[in-house]
Formats: C-alpha cells, structure tokens, sequence
C-alpha cells in the first residue's frame, strides 16, 4: 500500500511525520511491546529531531537502528548517531542502548559485517530477515535512499542485511547501508520531503516513476511526505 499526503509548509511534514511515527510506534508497543525504527541521515533526521519530542511515548520500549550510517568518528559532524543523539537527548529520556550503532573504528567492510550481528542479535537465531516496524527513508537529488546509489552493484546485493560502501558519490566515502531485502520487509517507511529542492527528484520518482534508488522502495505500506513546495512538479 502506497500513499501520498500533500502538506502545506515544512512544519507540517514535521507534524504528519510524528503523527505517523506516533501511530505505528502504539500499534508495534501494543503487539510486539516494542517499537523498532530504523534512522537517516540529511533532511529527515532534521524533521524527526522537530518532530519527536511534540509527542510522549513509554521511551524504553523505542530502539533505533541507522538504515545507512557513514564511517565516520562520533564527533564528526557527518556521525548521524551524533546528530540524534546532539539533538534528541536533552529532550527525551533515550540512552546509547537504545540505539543500535556502528563501530566507527572498523573498516567499512568489517563495521558492515559488525552491524549486521548486532541487528541480528535484536532478533530469534532462526529470523532470516528482520521485520522492523517503521524506516524513516530520505532521497539526495540523485535518488539515492540509505547508501544506495544510481548505477551501483550494491544495489544488486541480496545475500547481506547490511551491506559497505567504500566509493560513495556523496561524501563521506565510507558507509553501512541496509540491503533491498531488509528494507522491502520492513512493515512500513517514510519518505518525507520539504522545499522546492526536493520538487525535480519529487517529480522524477513520483510522477516520472524512474528506476531510482528511491524508487525500488517497497515494503508492506509506504507513505510519502511532502510540502506543496516539494510536490510542485507533480
Ligand atoms: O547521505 C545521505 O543522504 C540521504 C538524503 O539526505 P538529504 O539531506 O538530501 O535529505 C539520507 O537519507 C541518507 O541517510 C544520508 O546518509
């Protein structure tokens, strides 16, 4: 299931964000006991930061994992742990714990193969893939989403959760991503887009429906959110 909901300002991307993320964190709460979310990088880690602390929640049943995290120190400013935690931990009680990270002291490949046993120890041994609750998902102007990139073989990667980028065309070089299959089994994702610059890649995914990285998002629901300024070339 697919859908899109036109805003009218940037805050309200902000707001249906939380309500969404609100909605889906009661539902897994009231199921599973816990709410399992997967984070981003750039514009949408900007919102959620806006967004979450609008709304009250049982914090310890929440976990956070990174859909793609760059290999980078916790002080660099690139860390996106660094800019949840900078931006969400004088207003919320979260902890470390509560979120999955990598290690920034391995190489790529090894922080990949690290991350993906951690994200596995969040489930029984016998989870061929994990079914997190909710990814919160952005796209670079390119159609790039997490770490995957237009025209990369890590695209084609099937057989890992987590996957290692060491040449990505947007800096830093050295990434983790989540694979195609994790993300596609998610229960739900959001995309959440604000301002005219986002109106030309709006419109290649949206309208154009091009084979970008974006646009290979499918998991059980999707939802697309987007300001008038975002959407104007639909
Ligand atoms: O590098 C990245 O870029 C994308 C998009 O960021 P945006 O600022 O253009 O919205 C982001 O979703 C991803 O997590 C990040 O690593």
């Amino acid at each position: 299931m697919e859908k899109i909901e036109v805003v009218d300002s940037e805050e309200q991307v902000v707001h249906a964000l939380v309500h969404f993320v609100e909605e889906k964190s009661k539902s897994a709460i009231a199921e599973r006991d816990r709410f399992v979310m997967g984070l981003s990088g750039g514009s949408a880690s900007t919102f959620l930061c806006k967004g979450l602390p609008m709304i009250s929640s049982d914090w310890t049943k929440w976990k956070f994992i990174f859909c793609d995290e760059r290999v980078v120190p916790f002080d660099d400013a690139e860390c996106t742990f660094s800019v949840y935690k900078n931006n969400l931990f004088s207003k919320i009680p979260f902890n470390d714990e509560q979120f999955v990270i990598i290690d920034p002291s391995l190489p790529a490949k090894e922080a990949a193969e690290d991350y993906e046993r951690k994200l596995r120890a969040l489930y029984p041994d016998d989870v061929d893939l994990p079914k997190f609750d909710l990814l919160l998902l952005g796209a670079g102007p390119d159609g790039h989403t997490c770490s995957l990139f237009p025209g990369h073989p890590l695209l084609d990667v099937t057989d890992r959760w987590v996957a290692s980028i060491e040449d990505s065309p947007k800096p830093p070089p050295s990434r983790v991503t989540l694979t195609y299959p994790i993300i596609n089994n998610a229960l739900s994702a959001v995309f959440a887009f604000a301002g005219a610059g986002k109106a030309e890649l709006v419109k290649r995914l949206l309208k154009d429906k091009e084979d970008l990285p974006a646009n290979r998002v499918k998991p059980t629901e999707l939802l697309w959110i987007l300001d008038r300024a975002a959407a104007s070339q639909l």
